[in-house]
Protein backbone atom coordinates (compact mmCIF):
# COMPACT_ATOMS: atom_id res chain seq x y z
CA UNK A 1 0.00 0.00 0.00
CA UNK A 2 1.18 3.26 -0.88
CA UNK A 3 2.16 5.72 1.97
CA UNK A 4 0.07 9.04 0.22
CA UNK A 5 1.91 11.53 3.00
CA UNK A 6 5.55 10.46 2.08
CA UNK A 7 5.55 8.79 -1.77
CA UNK A 8 4.68 10.33 -4.83
CA UNK A 9 4.88 9.15 -8.53
CA UNK A 10 5.77 5.47 -9.17
CA UNK A 11 7.97 5.69 -11.82
CA UNK A 12 8.83 2.31 -12.01
CA UNK A 13 5.84 -0.45 -11.16
CA UNK A 14 7.36 -4.27 -10.22
CA UNK A 15 6.30 -5.25 -13.77
CA UNK A 16 8.65 -2.72 -15.08
CA UNK A 17 11.38 -4.13 -12.88
CA UNK A 18 11.01 -7.36 -14.17
CA UNK A 19 10.77 -6.59 -17.69
CA UNK A 20 14.01 -5.10 -17.63
CA UNK A 21 15.75 -6.73 -15.61
CA UNK A 22 15.18 -9.68 -17.71
CA UNK A 23 16.43 -7.76 -20.51
CA UNK A 24 19.76 -6.93 -18.85
CA UNK A 25 20.35 -10.62 -17.33
CA UNK A 26 20.13 -11.52 -21.44
CA UNK A 27 21.96 -9.26 -22.13
CA UNK A 28 25.02 -9.52 -20.13
CA UNK A 29 24.73 -13.60 -20.79
CA UNK A 30 25.18 -13.00 -24.34
CA UNK A 31 27.97 -10.71 -24.15
CA UNK A 32 29.91 -12.71 -21.71
CA UNK A 33 28.80 -15.96 -23.29
CA UNK A 34 31.98 -18.32 -22.68
CA UNK A 35 33.19 -16.41 -19.94
CA UNK A 36 32.79 -16.65 -16.01
CA UNK A 37 31.35 -13.50 -13.91
CA UNK A 38 31.90 -12.50 -10.34
CA UNK A 39 29.20 -9.82 -9.72
CA UNK A 40 30.29 -7.73 -6.84
CA UNK A 41 26.75 -6.35 -5.02
CA UNK A 42 27.58 -3.04 -3.62
CA UNK A 43 25.53 -3.10 -0.52
CA UNK A 44 22.97 -1.97 0.64
CA UNK A 45 21.34 -0.91 -2.03
CA UNK A 46 21.87 -2.88 -4.99
CA UNK A 47 20.56 -6.10 -3.01
CA UNK A 48 17.14 -6.11 -4.48
CA UNK A 49 18.64 -5.45 -7.98
CA UNK A 50 21.63 -8.00 -7.47
CA UNK A 51 18.78 -11.06 -6.45
CA UNK A 52 16.96 -10.25 -8.87
CA UNK A 53 20.21 -9.86 -12.23
CA UNK A 54 22.04 -12.85 -10.73
CA UNK A 55 18.72 -14.90 -11.51
CA UNK A 56 17.98 -13.86 -14.92
CA UNK A 57 21.93 -14.65 -15.68
CA UNK A 58 22.52 -17.90 -17.02
CA UNK A 59 26.29 -18.22 -17.37
CA UNK A 60 28.53 -19.30 -14.62
CA UNK A 61 28.91 -16.74 -12.08
CA UNK A 62 29.69 -16.09 -8.55
CA UNK A 63 28.86 -13.43 -5.88
CA UNK A 64 29.94 -11.09 -3.85
CA UNK A 65 29.50 -8.25 -1.47
CA UNK A 66 31.02 -5.07 -0.56
CA UNK A 67 30.30 -1.82 1.49
CA UNK A 68 31.52 1.50 0.91
CA UNK A 69 31.15 4.73 1.49
CA UNK A 70 32.50 7.42 -0.42
CA UNK A 71 33.10 11.27 0.98
CA UNK A 72 33.99 14.10 -1.47
CA UNK A 73 36.52 16.79 -0.23
CA UNK A 74 34.44 19.91 -1.25
CA UNK A 75 37.07 20.63 -3.84
CA UNK A 76 37.57 18.03 -6.01
CA UNK A 77 34.85 15.48 -8.21
CA UNK A 78 37.11 12.39 -6.73
CA UNK A 79 36.40 12.13 -3.39
CA UNK A 80 37.52 9.31 -1.33
CA UNK A 81 36.56 5.86 -1.05
CA UNK A 82 36.31 3.80 2.28
CA UNK A 83 35.49 -0.12 2.37
CA UNK A 84 33.48 -1.02 4.83
CA UNK A 85 33.07 -4.39 4.19
CA UNK A 86 35.91 -5.89 1.32
CA UNK A 87 34.58 -8.87 -0.84
CA UNK A 88 37.45 -11.59 0.29
CA UNK A 89 37.96 -13.35 -2.95
CA UNK A 90 41.07 -12.85 -4.98
CA UNK A 91 40.11 -11.24 -8.18
CA UNK A 92 43.11 -11.10 -10.72
CA UNK A 93 42.08 -12.72 -13.69
CA UNK A 94 38.42 -12.69 -13.47
CA UNK A 95 35.92 -10.57 -14.81
CA UNK A 96 34.05 -8.52 -12.49
CA UNK A 97 30.88 -6.61 -12.66
CA UNK A 98 29.98 -4.50 -9.94
CA UNK A 99 26.24 -3.61 -9.28
CA UNK A 100 25.33 -0.83 -8.66
CA UNK A 101 21.41 0.29 -7.56
CA UNK A 102 21.87 4.04 -8.60
CA UNK A 103 24.62 6.45 -10.38
CA UNK A 104 24.08 9.67 -9.08
CA UNK A 105 27.28 12.01 -8.86
CA UNK A 106 28.78 9.02 -9.92
CA UNK A 107 32.04 9.53 -7.04
CA UNK A 108 31.06 6.32 -5.44
CA UNK A 109 31.28 4.11 -8.50
CA UNK A 110 34.45 5.96 -10.13
CA UNK A 111 36.04 5.35 -7.11
CA UNK A 112 35.27 1.66 -7.30
CA UNK A 113 36.37 0.98 -10.65
CA UNK A 114 39.75 2.90 -9.90
CA UNK A 115 40.39 0.63 -6.77
CA UNK A 116 39.16 -2.57 -8.74
CA UNK A 117 41.66 -1.99 -11.69
CA UNK A 118 44.41 -1.76 -8.89
CA UNK A 119 43.82 -5.41 -8.53
CA UNK A 120 44.16 -7.20 -11.81
CA UNK A 121 41.34 -8.45 -13.19
CA UNK A 122 40.71 -9.79 -16.43
CA UNK A 123 37.97 -7.04 -16.61
CA UNK A 124 35.68 -4.57 -14.94
CA UNK A 125 31.99 -3.56 -16.22
CA UNK A 126 29.71 -1.71 -14.35
CA UNK A 127 25.75 -2.10 -14.31
CA UNK A 128 23.18 0.39 -12.38
CA UNK A 129 19.96 -0.15 -12.30
CA UNK A 130 19.20 3.68 -12.25
CA UNK A 131 21.53 6.44 -13.55
CA UNK A 132 21.17 10.04 -12.84
CA UNK A 133 23.35 11.45 -15.13
CA UNK A 134 22.38 15.14 -14.96
CA UNK A 135 24.15 14.76 -11.55
CA UNK A 136 27.31 13.16 -12.68
CA UNK A 137 30.77 14.85 -11.20
CA UNK A 138 32.87 12.27 -11.39
CA UNK A 139 33.89 10.72 -15.32
CA UNK A 140 32.24 7.50 -15.50
CA UNK A 141 29.44 5.65 -17.34
CA UNK A 142 27.76 2.09 -16.54
CA UNK A 143 28.42 -0.63 -19.38
CA UNK A 144 24.69 -1.59 -18.15
CA UNK A 145 21.67 0.55 -17.03
CA UNK A 146 18.44 -0.01 -16.21
CA UNK A 147 16.65 3.17 -16.17
CA UNK A 148 18.18 6.59 -16.95
CA UNK A 149 15.95 8.93 -14.34
CA UNK A 150 15.31 12.67 -13.47
CA UNK A 151 17.14 14.50 -10.60
CA UNK A 152 14.36 13.68 -8.05
CA UNK A 153 14.81 11.34 -4.68
CA UNK A 154 14.17 7.93 -5.27
CA UNK A 155 12.99 5.29 -3.05
CA UNK A 156 12.15 1.42 -3.53
CA UNK A 157 13.56 -1.63 -4.75
CA UNK A 158 16.93 -1.36 -2.25
CA UNK A 159 17.25 2.85 -2.42
CA UNK A 160 16.21 4.51 0.64
CA UNK A 161 15.77 7.40 2.93
CA UNK A 162 17.73 7.02 6.03
CA UNK A 163 17.04 3.49 5.79
CA UNK A 164 13.71 2.98 4.93
CA UNK A 165 11.61 1.94 2.13
CA UNK A 166 14.11 -0.09 0.54
CA UNK A 167 11.30 -2.92 0.90
CA UNK A 168 9.08 -1.63 -1.58
CA UNK A 169 9.18 -3.52 -5.10
CA UNK A 170 8.26 -0.62 -6.85
CA UNK A 171 10.56 2.86 -7.41
CA UNK A 172 8.83 6.19 -6.36
CA UNK A 173 9.69 9.52 -5.95
CA UNK A 174 10.28 10.90 -2.39
CA UNK A 175 7.89 13.93 -1.92
CA UNK A 176 10.01 16.85 -0.98
CA UNK A 177 8.27 17.70 1.95
CA UNK A 178 8.81 14.21 3.80
CA UNK A 179 13.00 15.33 3.29
CA UNK A 180 13.46 19.62 2.94
O1 LIG B 1 26.95 8.25 -7.49
P1 LIG B 1 27.02 8.62 -6.03
O2 LIG B 1 26.69 10.07 -5.78
O3 LIG B 1 28.32 8.23 -5.41
O4 LIG B 1 25.84 7.88 -5.27
C1 LIG B 1 25.50 6.54 -5.47
C2 LIG B 1 25.73 5.73 -4.25
O5 LIG B 1 24.94 6.24 -3.16
C3 LIG B 1 24.10 5.20 -2.66
O6 LIG B 1 24.73 4.51 -1.61
P2 LIG B 1 24.77 4.97 -0.10
O7 LIG B 1 26.15 5.49 0.20
O8 LIG B 1 23.61 5.88 0.19
O9 LIG B 1 24.63 3.61 0.68
P3 LIG B 1 23.46 2.49 0.62
O10 LIG B 1 23.66 1.71 -0.66
O11 LIG B 1 23.74 1.66 1.85
O12 LIG B 1 22.12 3.17 0.67
C4 LIG B 1 23.94 4.25 -3.84
O13 LIG B 1 23.63 2.95 -3.41
C5 LIG B 1 25.29 4.32 -4.51
O14 LIG B 1 26.22 3.41 -3.93
O1 LIG C 1 17.69 9.14 -5.45
C1 LIG C 1 18.32 8.50 -4.57
N1 LIG C 1 17.64 7.75 -3.65
C2 LIG C 1 18.30 7.06 -2.69
N2 LIG C 1 19.63 7.02 -2.56
C3 LIG C 1 20.35 7.74 -3.45
N3 LIG C 1 21.69 7.88 -3.54
C4 LIG C 1 21.93 8.68 -4.58
N4 LIG C 1 20.75 9.08 -5.18
C5 LIG C 1 19.74 8.49 -4.48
Amino acid sequence: MIDPKTIGEVIYTREDIKKRVEELGKQISEEYAGKEIILVCILKGSFAFTADLAREIDIPCSIEFMQVSSYSNGTTTSGSLKIIKDINVPVDGKHLLIIEDIIDTGITLNNLKKMFDTRNPASVKLCAFLDKPSRRQAPIEADYVGFTVEDNFLVGYGLDYAQHFRNLPYIAILKEEYYK
